[in-house]
């Protein structure tokens, strides 16, 4: 720019936005560039971005919004591993062909040649990454994204710390090797800090030096490490938030050596808007809960109704992502005389909702039961009607009363009709997979995500509108009825179209719920009263007791009138 462009505090009051639309980066050491700053498409054309877990259900998402919303991106290498008998190019080509990526191929039906995927297996040395791959991309990536890791909360300690801490630790070697590297963007969890009520945009002191933990596990057989495991973890419920710890310490390390931002995501759900809303593509976290009552499977969980549900939608944690990789790269250090001017810290954006807009178990339970029943799942098993308990006694009562007897009876029926019964069998694995989510909707936590908010206020205008991340703008009702309606469409592969019939099938479950407590009501009459005095005698006692009262709440009604 030319000219000197006045300058005017934003609405926020956080950053400084000059009166040409572009906002002057007033960063955390208080250093203000001369200069009005590219937009985030602006810094992203002509660049290289390096890609992990981009198979996944986050970095499909990231992907797609690169391509879509910075479409001169030079080019994206996606690290991705030969899987199920499928080759690595196999495999991204057929992620290309998903629906996600629909809205990316209207624009520009030539997407997948910027797309060069690069086979690596990140459990091995190396990252097994050949030779030739590892000098391409230390010559050329400016900017890398590191999502890949496993989230399964049963992870065996050994395998989890292979791939979210050792892994991380080989990534950040390559990283240091490239010469036009700008941003290193790693992707941790809110919940990574989790035996804190409190967590601020700070790293902690790890649990454990992971070096010294990395070392200690190599030589222990996987019994031993299975046996050491809860004593390890200490006061985290997972071997998952555990060694996303770790490799939060691990990523410090090396901050005086990179341009490091770490986003921690709460609860990924659905998309709020786009490409399309409601966009999910798994049963991890709250989908397969939610999927599982609007199925009427399940009909009891513990939770607390009052505590904070930290859900954030998947396109609004991609968009503060791709908005972190923008501020990072451009408040990089670029000289050796800078590296000692400019902080040294690693930025940590918590990107939670729940302390700006918070929305809570209690209402997401209502939401999602309403949302189903206007918007039915194909073959339900029954009506659904699921309630969430704190009370552990209860939720144990409801689980034999509603999931147990039922499953019984569908697998007697089955094995009368000589087929296998698997209805216990579903129920085992739900109730093991709930209870590994129990603890996380039975409290709430308190993250403070200042940083988040300070970022949103160094974008332009149009930044905000194309990566928005304003949490505030959720409207809870409107995202749920989308995500359940999501899970219908992508998960399950259900046509809107047969909504009338899952209507009908609700109805046909209805009534024979009808005929069921009605046959049941009089077996007992047949079975217990009608056959004994002292049963009938005491069911006389209790309809005499019952229309007494009757009577005397319709005297005292009239009197008062
Ligand atoms: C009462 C209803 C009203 C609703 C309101 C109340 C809702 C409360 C919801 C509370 C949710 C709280 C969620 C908190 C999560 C916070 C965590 C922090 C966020 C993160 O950082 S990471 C993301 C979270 N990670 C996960 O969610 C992973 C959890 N999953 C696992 O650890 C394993 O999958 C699990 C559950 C141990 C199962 O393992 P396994 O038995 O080996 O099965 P597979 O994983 O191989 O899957 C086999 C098959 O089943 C499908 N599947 C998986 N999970 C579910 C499920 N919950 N329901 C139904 N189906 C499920 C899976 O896709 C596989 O299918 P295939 O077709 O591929 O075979
Ligand atoms: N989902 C959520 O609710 C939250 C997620 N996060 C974080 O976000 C990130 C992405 O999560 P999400 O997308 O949900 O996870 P997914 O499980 O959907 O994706 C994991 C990705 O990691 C890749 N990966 C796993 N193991 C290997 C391996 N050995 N070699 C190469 N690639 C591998 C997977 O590839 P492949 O397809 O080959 O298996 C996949 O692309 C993670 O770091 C997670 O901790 C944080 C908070 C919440």
């Amino acid at each position: 720019m030319s000219t000197e462009p006045s300058v005017e505090r934003d609405l926020d009051g956080l950053g400084e936005q000059a009166t040409d639309g572009h906002t002057r980066l007033t960063d955390i050491s208080g250093v203000t560039e001369g200069r009005s700053m590219a937009s985030i498409p602006e810094y992203y054309a002509g660049k290289n971005v390096l890609i992990t877990g981009a198979t996944g259900f986050m970095g499909k998402v990231l992907v797609e919004k690169l391509l879509r919303a910075c479409p001169e991106v030079r080019a994206l290498y996606l690290l991705v591993r030969p899987k199920a008998g499928q080759s690595m190019e196999q495999r991204v080509s057929d992620m290309m062909t998903c629906k996600l990526f629909d809205r990316v191929r209207e624009v520009n039906p030539d997407f997948h040649l910027k797309i060069i995927p690069i086979s690596s297996e990140l459990t091995q040395p190396g990252l097994a990454i050949s030779p030739e791959d590892v000098e391409k991309l230390s010559a050329c990536i400016n900017v890398v994204f590191h999502c890949a890791a496993t989230i399964r909360f049963d992870e065996p300690l050994k395998h989890a710390l292979q791939l979210n801490v050792i892994a991380t630790q080989q990534l950040l070697s390559l990283a240091k090797q490239m010469q036009h590297l700008e941003a290193f963007v790693h992707i941790s969890t809110a919940y990574a800090n989790c035996n804190r009520k409190h967590i601020d945009e700070v790293i902690y002191p790890p649990p454990v030096e992971p070096k010294k933990l990395i070392d200690s596990l190599e030589w222990m057989d996987d019994s031993i490490v299975r046996d050491i495991t809860p004593r390890l973890i200490g006061d985290r419920p997972n071997t998952y938030t555990y060694t996303k710890a770790l490799a939060e310490c691990v990523v410090q390390q090396e901050q005086d050596k990179l341009n490091i931002a770490i986003i921690r995501p709460s609860i990924v759900g659905a998309s709020w808007q786009e490409p399309v809303p409601g966009w999910i593509d798994n049963f991890n976290g709250p989908s397969g809960v939610f999927i599982a009552a609007g199925k009427g499977i399940l009909r009891t969980m513990r939770a607390n109704n009052d505590a904070v549900a930290d859900l954030v939608p998947v396109d609004m944690v991609i968009n503060l992502t791709l908005a972190a990789g923008w501020y990072t790269a451009v408040h990089r250090r670029k000289t050796e005389k800078q590296k000692d001017e400019r902080p040294k810290s690693a930025l940590v954006y918590n990107c939670t909702t729940g302390g700006i807009n918070p929305f809570h178990w209690g209402q997401i339970e209502h939401h999602v039961m309403s949302s189903f029943k206007r918007n039915p799942l194909e073959q339900a098993f029954r009506r659904p009607n699921a309630n969430i308990t704190s009370n552990y006694l209860m939720n144990q009562y409801w689980i034999l009363v509603s999931h147990k007897f039922p499953a019984l009876i569908y697998d007697f029926v089955l094995r009368l009709s000589g087929q296998k019964p698997q209805m216990m069998r579903i129920f085992n694995r739900l109730h093991k997979a709930i209870g590994l989510l129990e603890y996380f909707s039975s409290q709430d936590w308190e993250w403070n995500s200042e940083n988040m908010s300070m970022l949103m206020s160094q974008l332009t205008p149009e930044d905000r509108r194309t990566f928005n991340f304003d949490v505030r703008q959720l409207n809870w009702p409107e995202y749920i009825e989308n995500y359940c309606i999501g899970t219908k469409k992508y998960v399950l592969n259900e046509d809107m179209s047969d909504i009338p019939a899952a209507r009908q099938h609700l109805r046909k479950l209805r009534n024979i719920r009808y005929t069921f407590n009605t046959l049941l009501v009089v077996f007992i009459w047949r079975v217990f009263i009608a056959r004994s005095q002292m049963a009938r005698n005491i069911w006389y006692f209790v309809v005499s007791l019952c229309f007494k009262f009757l009577s005397y709440f319709r005297a005292s009604s009239t009197i008062t009138k």
